[in-house]
């Protein structure tokens, strides 16, 4: 799904905000960088949800504005994406929160190895606080603590963000609700959600946390749903939680006793967080964090996130039997056909996918981008000190920079088009995702319509399925970024972000030669 919800519905105007890019979209709602008109130092994020979108999936404008109401009243914690202000207009309901210029925490995350464990340890305090003060201070759980909620502002802080499936689990008199219902995303999801029995919804909450805990420190979750009918998690069920084997060889001793201690399928058994808060895992001081756990050194915390985001080009990144594919034996999977619910298909762009896009390339090219004029040497010093660059080169603490919310699942060429559509339809199809019609053909049927200069920016629509074979969708943008360079952007739409991740690493690789490093 590609949607510009701006041209379908004309913007509110916000009194006294000037707004600047786009620099986030999701299913029902796209979000933009904005100024105050007096100050353009003060500088807010504005969601818009289209109205219009929800109430086309089943929810109402009551449900949409409830998420607010409830994020709102949780917005005094350093932790938790606070909410400024909001309002209704005809189409939008629109929200004017504190600005997560450090972008999403999933992105940060390298599938299958996780990020550095003193970073799990500050990202599992600081979400730990956080809920601490949702259960205790307002009487509200998430119920949907996973990695895409989790935004971080401008030094590296986690903020919890998406309150759409909380609910207040407190009533007045202090007693707790049972819930019955069954809400969240399966592998964060605890049993007894799934089992349907009766539960309190802040003991969940705790699950969730343990079970993001493993993905930071593993690059994966350690099953797909908490239910017997699920290898791993009947494995782990029957061994009482004492696996050694498979992604938990890669923990450590004193974090197996933690996860240990959080993923007790008993609830009753389960730690609380003040028991956490006890243990030496928390009690442990991270080299870059204050007393209150607030990041003291972001430069530090950026090496040390960066450290682990790194995309190896060489040979033995292909799967062997990839490999000998890729040298000649060229798979004939391109149909005439729709791409239908699995494949590739190439059109243009007719979202905001293009000021989007130029949202990604971040505040310092375009400051001296401007100022200067184009010219070789700007462009290929903003790609050198770009985090998506840096990832496909060897780790130096001298090349790490600071976080920004541009996303790292992209990378730049300076090939022609010809041969980046070439290269990349044959990686597509090494992945045994069909390209319908074909990369070029559609190109060149384009072309012929509207011309080779207003053809841009190019979008090639992927729908595959992952590894466990849930859905993943997503879009490939092709934009200029000068007359030889070409920003190809990764932009996810539904599925797991590791596993979007996870093929973005495919393609790379398979892609190696349209890569430009500088
Ligand atoms: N306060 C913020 N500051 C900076 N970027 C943000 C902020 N809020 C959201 N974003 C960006 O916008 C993207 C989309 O926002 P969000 O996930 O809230 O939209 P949505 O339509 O509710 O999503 P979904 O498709 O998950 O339902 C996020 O992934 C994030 O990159």
């Amino acid at each position: 799904m590609s949607v510009n919800f701006s041209q379908k519905s004309p913007l509110p105007r916000i009194k006294h905000l000037q707004l600047g890019d786009t620099v986030g979209q999701g299913s029902f709602a796209f979000v933009k960088r904005a100024c105050l008109e007096t100050d353009p130092n003060t500088v807010v994020a504005v969601k818009f949800v289209h109205l219009p979108t929800c109430a086309k999936h089943g929810l109402s404008e009551e449900d949409v504005t409830q998420e607010v109401i409830l994020q709102s009243k949780c917005s005094g914690h350093p932790n938790v994406l606070k909410v400024i202000d909001c309002n209704l207009s005809r189409d939008f309901l629109w929200i004017i929160m504190e600005m997560a210029s450090g972008g999403d925490l999933f992105d940060k995350i390298e599938p299958d190895v996780g990020v550095d464990a003193e970073v799990a340890r500050f990202y599992y305090k600081q979400l730990i606080n956080a809920l601490d003060y949702l259960h205790r201070d307002c009487g509200i759980a998430h119920r949907d603590v996973k990695p895409e909620n989790i935004l971080l502002d401008r030094n590296g802080n986690l903020k919890l963000a998406d309150f759409g499936l909380a609910s207040k689990f407190r009533r007045k008199d202090g007693t707790k609700r049972v819930c019955t219902d069954t809400r969240g995303s399966l592998p964060y999801m605890a049993p007894e959600i799934v089992y349907s029995r009766g539960y309190y919804a802040d003991l969940t909450d705790v699950w969730s946390c343990g079970i993001l805990l493993f993905v930071l420190l593993t690059g994966e979750t350690p099953w797909d749903i908490p239910s017997e009918e699920d290898d791993h998690f009947r494995e782990f069920w029957v061994n009482r939680g004492k696996l050694t084997s498979g992604p938990w060889a890669k923990l450590d001793f004193t974090e197996l006793n933690l996860l240990r201690k959080i993923l007790q399928p008993e609830p009753t058994e389960r730690y609380s967080l003040d028991q956490l808060k006890s243990h030496s895992w928390y009690t442990n001081p991270t080299a870059f964090a204050n007393e209150a756990g607030i990041c003291a050194n972001p430069r530090m915390l950026s090496e040390k996130l960066m450290s682990r985001l790194h995309i190896s080009l060489n040979d033995d990144a292909i799967p062997q039997n990839n490999l000998k594919i890729f040298n000649g034996e060229a798979p004939q999977h391109t149909s005439t056909q729709p791409a239908g619910s699995h494949g590739a298909h190439l059109q243009r762009d007719f979202s905001c996918m293009e000021k989007f896009a130029a949202s990604q390339l971040g505040v310092s090219y375009q400051a001296s981008h401007e100022s200067a004029g184009s010219d070789v040497l700007y462009w290929s010093q903003h790609i050198q000190q770009d985090m998506a660059t840096q990832q496909f080169c060897e780790f130096t603490e001298r090349n790490a920079s600071f976080l920004n919310p541009a996303k790292l699942t992209k990378f730049y060429s300076t090939q022609d088009v010809g041969t980046i559509l070439n290269t990349l339809e044959l990686a597509l199809l090494t992945l045994k995702i069909p390209v319908s019609t074909g990369l070029i053909r559609s190109f060149s049927k384009l072309t012929q319509t509207c011309g080779h200069e207003d053809v841009f920016p190019l979008t090639i629509q992927v729908k595959t399925k992952d590894r466990k074979g849930w859905d993943l969708s997503g879009n490939i943008t092709l934009f200029y970024l000068e007359r030889y360079v070409v920003l190809l952007y990764f932009n996810r739409r539904k599925g797991d972000p590791l596993e979007w991740r996870r093929l973005f690493r495919s393609i790379s690789v398979l892609c190696r030669d349209l890569i430009f490093i500088p």
